[in-house]
């Protein structure tokens, strides 16, 4: 029996990894005898370049950039010679994770270093920018990349703002003359990790600014600013880009790098069953089923990207896709006519949620064990 796992986090139990190490051990405990392969799935947030390195012969680029506060850090991003392209990781130079938590605060904090990076890459004669968004320390709305590459953001007086949180609400006209014409000729990708849009209660500030140490009154004030950023740039460029799906990604990089550079924008998700070549494996004919996990089954997870385009994978290439979960709330008629194969849950019906929450892995490997031994 040849399987694919495409795992997906458990969130709150298990890793995808720890799912994958899980489920092997219980099909092994089972006694049948197979072989598996896997695609690796992650956020595309902080882990993008790893997973990239993991698929694709890469050289790793060092660039001296600046943190989100504007310190000076060593940084790097991948280049593939391949495609000519190169993958750059916002959270390198601009997460989170640069930042002690009582120095968060996304009124101060810039995307600029890793505009310094993309700049780094375009000198060089790169063709193609895979920006990989999400883990950011900042809400920028991606001016702070826009303003390394050239373009400035002035006030009404027409004063130049520092390309930080704190000035989108002050934003009154963009002056790009000083954007060289290279910037205009590479292709540019954004790979998002949320599809939420720019604003409103959905947006990037009510959602994650809280996480980057935002008070209540600041994600106001941040949304606020993102509102007059989004206005301005359809004001001077005739565009509406602040409800595009992906926009709020990386604290509103997703709207800048559409906005200032054109990007097309890509679900991590697709990004990475694409760059997996899953396609490729499947198309061989040889697998019998595809795995994936899900902590929870209901209405809303199969509306899922990644579970649809798991099942719509399945349904192409003829093969079925069994889920593994901790619980299902769908019924084997809904499950069968959304094209899933089978549903193995793993929950102990006789516990509550924290217990099978710290016991996902035993419970998983037992159930898997069970399910395959009878197959
Ligand atoms: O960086 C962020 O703002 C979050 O990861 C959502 O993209």
């Amino acid at each position: 029996m040849k399987l694919l796992l495409i795992p997906n986090k458990f969130k709150g139990s298990l890793t995808s990894d720890e799912f994958s190490n899980a489920f092997i051990s219980g099909v092994e405990k089972s006694g049948v005898s197979f072989s598996y392969s896997c695609i690796k799935l992650s956020d595309v947030g902080d882990n993008f370049l790893n997973v990239v390195a993991y698929y694709k012969p890469c050289i790793s680029m060092q660039v001296i950039s600046t943190n989100p506060l504007g310190k000076r850090i060593q940084s790097y991003y991948l280049y593939s010679q391949q495609n000519n392209a190169a993958y750059i990781e916002l959270a390198n130079a601009s997460g989170k994770q640069l930042l002690m938590k009582e120095d968060r605060n996304p009124m101060l904090t810039t995307t600029y270093g890793t505009g310094i990076q993309i700049k780094d890459a375009i000198e060089k004669g790169i063709e193609h920018i895979y920006m990989g968004l999400g883990g950011s320390a900042t809400v920028d709305g991606g001016i702070g990349i826009a303003n390394a590459l050239g373009y400035v953001f002035l006030n009404e007086e027409r004063e130049e703002l520092d390309a930080i949180g704190a000035s989108l609400q002050l934003i009154d006209s963009i002056d790009d003359a000083a954007v060289s014409s290279n910037v205009r000729q590479v292709n540019f990708y954004a790979v998002n990790d949320i599809s939420n849009p720019l604003f409103g209660e959905n947006g990037t500030s009510y959602l994650y600014a809280g996480e980057k140490g935002a008070s209540d009154v600041i994600i106001e004030d941040l949304d606020r600013g993102l509102i007059n950023l989004d206005k301005i740039v359809s004001k001077q460029y005739s565009v509406q880009n602040g409800k595009l799906p992906g926009a709020g990604a990386g604290g509103g990089t997703g709207f800048g790098l559409k906005s200032f550079f054109n990007a097309d924008m890509l679900s991590g998700e697709d990004f990475i069953l694409e760059l997996s070549r899953v396609k490729d494996v499947l198309a061989l004919g040889d697998v019998d089923y595809i795995i994936t996990g899900e902590c929870k089954i209901d209405g809303q997870s199969l509306c899922g990207k990644l579970l649809q385009g798991i099942i719509s994978l399945g349904k192409k290439y003829n093969t079925p896709v069994i889920v593994i979960c901790g619980k299902s709330e769908i019924s084997k008629d809904e499950l069968e006519r959304q094209g899933i194969f089978d549903v193995v849950e793993f929950h102990d019906e006789f516990r509550g949620s924290e217990y099978n929450m710290r016991h996902a892995a035993q419970l998983l490997i037992a159930r898997t064990a069970d399910y395959f031994a009878k197959k």
